[in-house]
């Protein structure tokens, strides 16, 4: 579980805050997807989220504060840019990371998706000599090789094939399988819109609509976006 009550973050303190008092929950076995037009908070939202910034207001993953061991040890955080270190392969990547959280049997789990990602070819490469696409998945690999059980990700499919964004898609729907809490930022609502189960909308910091999937009928994703943004004058 991902909760955040009443964040606020300004990045400059003579500004008004760019997030304002935004409460969201990305629940156990749920895909919680936000959305919201450019320069909405999204990232700032998300980033503190990882306690990447500093902000007013509370956050608790798995019921811990998000900057407590016992929360790091329970998610992770895919990035919009990828964070590598580039004069390590991939295997040494995935050894590192298996190593740092204690995962017994990260040899196999990280075999297993990087068959998926069609990326077993490519394990010897130094993490600078991949490519934008292969960075992005290789960072997926190393989130979804701790079995978190919140995983927070800022959009995800950015520079991925449409081959890679299904494997995606069917990783995540796994993992909601599983009863992992999953957060998704993005902006791209078609990719997401045969997976969301609950969904927030921002605007201009704030979060003006959240939808339970189950109540929104016929009406997609998208529709609803549009229908919100335009009444919530973007
Ligand atoms: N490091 C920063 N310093 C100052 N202002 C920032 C910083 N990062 C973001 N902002 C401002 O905060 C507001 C929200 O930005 P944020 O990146 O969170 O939005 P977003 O919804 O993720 O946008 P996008 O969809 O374009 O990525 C914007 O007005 C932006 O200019």
């Amino acid at each position: 579980m991902i909760e955040v009550r009443n964040l606020t973050k300004s990045y400059n303190v003579l500004e008004k805050p760019v997030v304002k008092n935004v409460s969201l929950c990305a629940r156990p076995g749920e895909i919680t997807i936000l959305l919201g037009p450019n320069g909405a908070g999204k990232s700032t939202t998300i980033k503190s989220i990882a306690n990447l910034l500093n902000y007013e207001g509370e956050i608790l993953i798995c019921g811990h504060p998000n900057n407590t061991i016992e929360a790091k040890k329970c998610f992770s955080y895919v990035p919009e840019i990828p964070m590598l270190y580039d004069v390590l392969t991939v295997d040494e990547t995935i050894e590192f990371i298996g190593r740092a959280y204690r995962v017994k049997n990260y040899k196999e789990i990280a075999d297993k998706y990087l068959e998926a990602f069609k990326m077993t070819e490519n394990r010897k490469k130094l993490a600078k000599e991949l490519s934008k696409g292969m960075r992005q998945k290789l960072s997926m690999i190393l989130a979804f090789m701790i079995e978190p059980k919140a995983l927070l990700v800022d959009e995800p499919m950015v520079g991925l094939d449409p081959a890679s964004i299904e494997e995606v898609l069917e990783l995540f729907r796994q993992l909601r399988a599983e009863g992992t809490a999953i957060l998704i930022s993005t902006h791209i609502i078609d990719i997401v819109n045969d997976i969301w189960d609950r969904a927030y909308i921002m605007n201009r910091g704030e979060i003006v609509k959240e939808i339970d999937r189950k109540d929104a009928g016929e009406e997609t994703l998208k529709e609803i976006f549009f229908e919100t943004t335009r009444e919530g004058d973007v």
